[in-house]
């Protein structure tokens, strides 16, 4: 749906994106995450075109944004929509004249916009507060009505930049969960852009793992992180494995489709080996336990623990600490 070919962004002499290129597909939820300046709201208001791109295109649905014109870009807006770390309502109106207002600009008569604008509301979870201005809300609600206003136009795409960065844990939960289900009702393509790790597993499928401008990493969220390369091992800090016994480790990785079962359990008697756990790591991504578990071994063992697991269908990687 959303396709980013060898995208370059200069501000004066400044290269922020330096040819990136992916795909986001209809219906996702996408995450793009990486440090503090490395050009990934950037990259946002580029898909938008708030941004003039420097090099590069990106096509949406087919159409190029380099060859738009305004009206173009214009019809563009009204596909895509996006929601703000700081929420951007109006301070001096309601939520309901907030959620009204994008429909007020394209010209929909007042009857519709008031009864869109309630069903929104409602279905963001806020029907008791049509009236409250936004100094009356709380963070999570403001939030809420930026999503109801983001809604307002019908868009396919839903950028999000650091829309949870402001918000506590709970609310943070709460707002997600909301951006999950108008993903599921709606059927919307949803980016989000944020730092925050725990976002990216809570609800995106793929991930864009970006540093100094550039796409670092890239795929579905379970493999990265479950088997993260060096660059998104450096965002998470993750650096347990160093930490491994001398010998023969196995790391094992457990899929959905293996995370409630005992297999170790059953290994051990099965293969009846000996072997300890020393390293394991559970994350709940998207709503399942999954996670890789670590075991020492003595080598003597190692292809029949590879053969078991391997016809069990798990995946494995075989680490040998010499130190
Ligand atoms: N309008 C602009 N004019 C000039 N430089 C800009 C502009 N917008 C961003 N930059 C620069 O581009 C780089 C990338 O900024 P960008 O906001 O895209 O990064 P980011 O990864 O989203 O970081 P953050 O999460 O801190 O916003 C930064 O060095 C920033 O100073």
């Amino acid at each position: 749906m959303i396709q980013i070919n060898h995208l370059e962004k200069t501000y004066a002499q400044q290269e922020v994106i330096r040819d990136v290129s992916f795909e986001i597909h209809r219906g996702e939820i996408f995450g793009i995450v990486g440090r503090s300046g490395v050009g990934k709201s950037t990259l946002l208001r580029c898909i938008n075109a708030l941004e003039p791109i420097t090099a590069g295109d990106i096509n949406i649905d087919g159409i190029s944004l380099v060859s738009l014109n305004e009206e173009g870009i214009r019809q563009l807006r009204k596909k895509i929509s996006m929601i703000f770390q700081n929420f951007n309502l109006l301070t001096q109106k309601t939520a309901l004249e907030n959620v009204t207002l994008p429909m007020e600009i394209w010209g929909v008569d007042p009857e519709t916009r008031q009864r869109r604008a309630k069903e929104l509301l409602d279905l963001v979870g806020l029907s008791q507060k049509y009236d409250s201005k936004p100094k009356a809300l709380s963070g999570g609600e403001k939030q809420r009505v930026a999503i109801a206003r983001a809604l307002a136009l019908d868009p396919e795409i839903l950028l999000c930049d650091e829309a949870t960065s402001a918000l506590d844990p709970n609310t943070t939960k709460e707002i997600l969960s909301l951006l999950k289900k108008i993903n599921t009702e709606l059927g919307l393509t949803i980016v989000v852009v944020t730092h925050q790790m725990e976002v990216i597993k809570d609800i995106c499928q793929r991930v864009a793992v970006m540093e100094k401008g550039k796409v670092s990493a890239l795929g579905d969220v379970e493999d990265l992180f479950l088997n993260p390369g060096k660059s998104l091992k450096k965002l998470i800090g993750e650096d347990e494995m160093e930490v491994l016994p001398k010998g023969t480790n196995i790391r094992i990785f457990f899929t959905k489709e293996f995370s409630n079962q005992s297999i170790i359990t059953a290994m051990a008697r099965d293969l009846n080996v000996d072997f300890s756990i020393v390293w394991g790591k559970l994350e709940n991504f998207s709503g399942d336990v999954l996670g890789s578990l670590v075991i020492s071994i003595d080598d003597g063992d190692r292809d029949r623990i590879l053969g078991y697991l391997t016809t069990k269908g798990l995946n494995t990687e075989v680490i040998v600490n010499e130190l």
